[in-house]
This record gives C-alpha cells, structure tokens and sequence, in this order.
C-alpha cells in the first residue's frame, strides 16, 4: 500500500515532469546547498529565435566564467560595465526575465539607463533577444545564470541602481517553498549589490508569496518598505503594497495569471 509519503514524492515528481524538469538528472541539491528556484526546461529554439540566438548572444549575452554547471557562475568573475555597455549608466537589474517583455519595454522608455536581465530559460532569452532587435534597443545585456550566484560572484557591492523581481516561480506547495527566490538570505545578496537609496520592485500574482515577501523584507535591516503605513485595512492591517508601477508592462504571465483571478501585489523598498 502507498504511504502517505510515498504518495507526496509521486506528485512532487509528476509536478516537476510537468514543468519540464529531467527527473533524472542529478539532482541540483547535490551541487548546492540551496536548492534551485528554477526547473530546467527545454532549450530547443524555434526558428525565429534562433535566428536571434545566433545574431546576438554572441554580443549581448554575458560570457561567464562557470562553476558547476551551465548556469553556475564561478568565483572570481568580472563585471565590467563601461565595456560591456560602452559607457558607465544607472544599472537596472531584472532577476527572472522570462521572455523580456518588461525589461526590453523599460530599455526603449528609458535609453539613459543600462538594463541587465538574468534569466536561466534558453528559449526566454532568446525571446528577449528578438524583441530587442525589433524594439531597436541598445542598452539591454543578459546573464544566462542562476541569480543567487551570480548576485555572490559577478556584481560588485553597490553597483546597481535598481533591481526587479517580477513574478518569481510562487513554489506554492508548502514542501516546495525552499525553493522560493525571495528569502532572508536572498534580500542579503540585493543589499549587498544596490546602492544606498537603491530601488527593489517586486511584483506577485500570488497572494500568500506577496505576504511572505512582505514580512521578510519588512523585518529585513537594510530596506525601507517604501509604502510603509498606506493602505491599512480592518483585514490588513499592515499594508505597504505599492501602486502598480507604471514603468511594468502587463506581461503574457500577468495577464494569464489575471484571466485566472488572481491580482498582482507590488512591493518598492529602498536600500537604506
Ligand atoms: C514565472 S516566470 C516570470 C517571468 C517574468 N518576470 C514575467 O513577469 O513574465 C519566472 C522566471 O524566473 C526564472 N528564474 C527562476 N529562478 C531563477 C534563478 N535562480 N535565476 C534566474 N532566473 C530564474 C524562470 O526561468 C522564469 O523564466
């Protein structure tokens, strides 16, 4: 007869089949001790976008040194901005890209700034790539990485200007929540990269992760919730939500989470 745990593993691995993970493949906690956010998925290019693969990774996609893995980043790497852009511009981090709607949306807005998004999928980068060359952009790079290391290894305390987490993976299931991006640990590694008076925007569709990523951050030294005390109700009464930032185009994920019924939650802290 199944036992219960049994039957927990059987559906723990029919949801990571289903998100495209290779089950048997050696399992990531193995190499680290956190385990990942993320779920390899399959990298195969449909022809549009490997056409845009090929034209421009080679030039807009970060070479990085690796550790284990193709998506580690090793110790010791070097970020060198003025080369990488061809000058020194405020640095807007976008962790979890997906397929670059929102940061190649704010790149064409705002052509003063530098864009750096870090993402692991194949398929989303080359996307973003795509959408880059259409848009006519010249200010987004991209880091094919996993973003805890790459936040440990690659950039510099203090570097960066304004860092997004827009609808991270919301590992709903209780036995999946160590995975979850946003933890005490994660905010460590933005304080140590964004700049004093530095902005972080998060955004989730999903309600319990929004209130998570509230508390630790609220509770966390180094940010101020930067709606601190606005939007108290009898049923919430610590509030803090940001309004919808206008520079956050509704993604295909947003809109899909919104056909569903569920909302976005925003967060804004500043680096204290
Ligand atoms: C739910 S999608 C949201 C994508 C996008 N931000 C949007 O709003 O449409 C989350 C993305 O985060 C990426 N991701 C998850 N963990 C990551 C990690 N540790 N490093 C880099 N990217 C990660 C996933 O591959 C996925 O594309």
């Amino acid at each position: 007869m199944e036992t219960n745990k049994q039957k927990a593993d059987l559906e723990d691995k029919a949801q990571r089949v289903a998100a495209g993970e290779d089950i048997h493949a050696p399992a990531p906690e193995i190499f680290h001790r956190q385990p990942y956010s993320f779920v390899r998925r399959g990298d195969r290019l449909t022809a549009r976008r490997q056409k845009a693969w090929d034209a421009y990774a080679p030039s807009h996609v970060l070479d990085l040194p690796r550790a284990i893995g193709d998506t580690s980043v090793a110790e010791g790497a070097v970020f060198d901005q003025e080369k990488l852009y061809g000058r020194t511009a405020p640095l807007v981090l976008e962790i979890g890209s997906g397929l670059g709607e929102a940061v190649v949306h704010r790149a064409a807005q705002v052509p003063e700034n530098d864009f750096l998004a870090v993402e692991v999928y194949t398929p989303g980068i080359a996307d973003l790539l795509l959408k880059m060359s259409q848009a006519g952009v010249e200010n987004v790079r991209v880091a094919q990485a996993n973003a805890p290391e790459l936040l440990d290894h690659l950039l510099p305390e203090n570097s960066v200007d304004e860092v997004w987490v827009f609808f991270p993976d919301p590992w709903h299931k209780a036995r999946h929540h160590k995975r979850r991006l946003v933890s005490p640990g994660f905010a460590d590694k933005i304080a140590r990269v964004l700049k004093p008076g530095g902005i972080w925007r998060l955004a989730t569709d999903w309600e319990e992760y929004a209130l998570v990523m509230r508390e630790v951050l609220d509770a966390h030294p180094d940010f101020t919730n930067a709606h601190a005390g606005e939007g108290i109700t009898d049923e919430d009464p610590i509030g803090g939500w940001a309004p919808r930032w206008e520079g956050r185009t509704l993604t295909s994920f947003e809109r899909k989470a919104g056909d569903a019924g569920r909302r976005a939650h925003d967060l804004t802290y500043i680096r204290n």
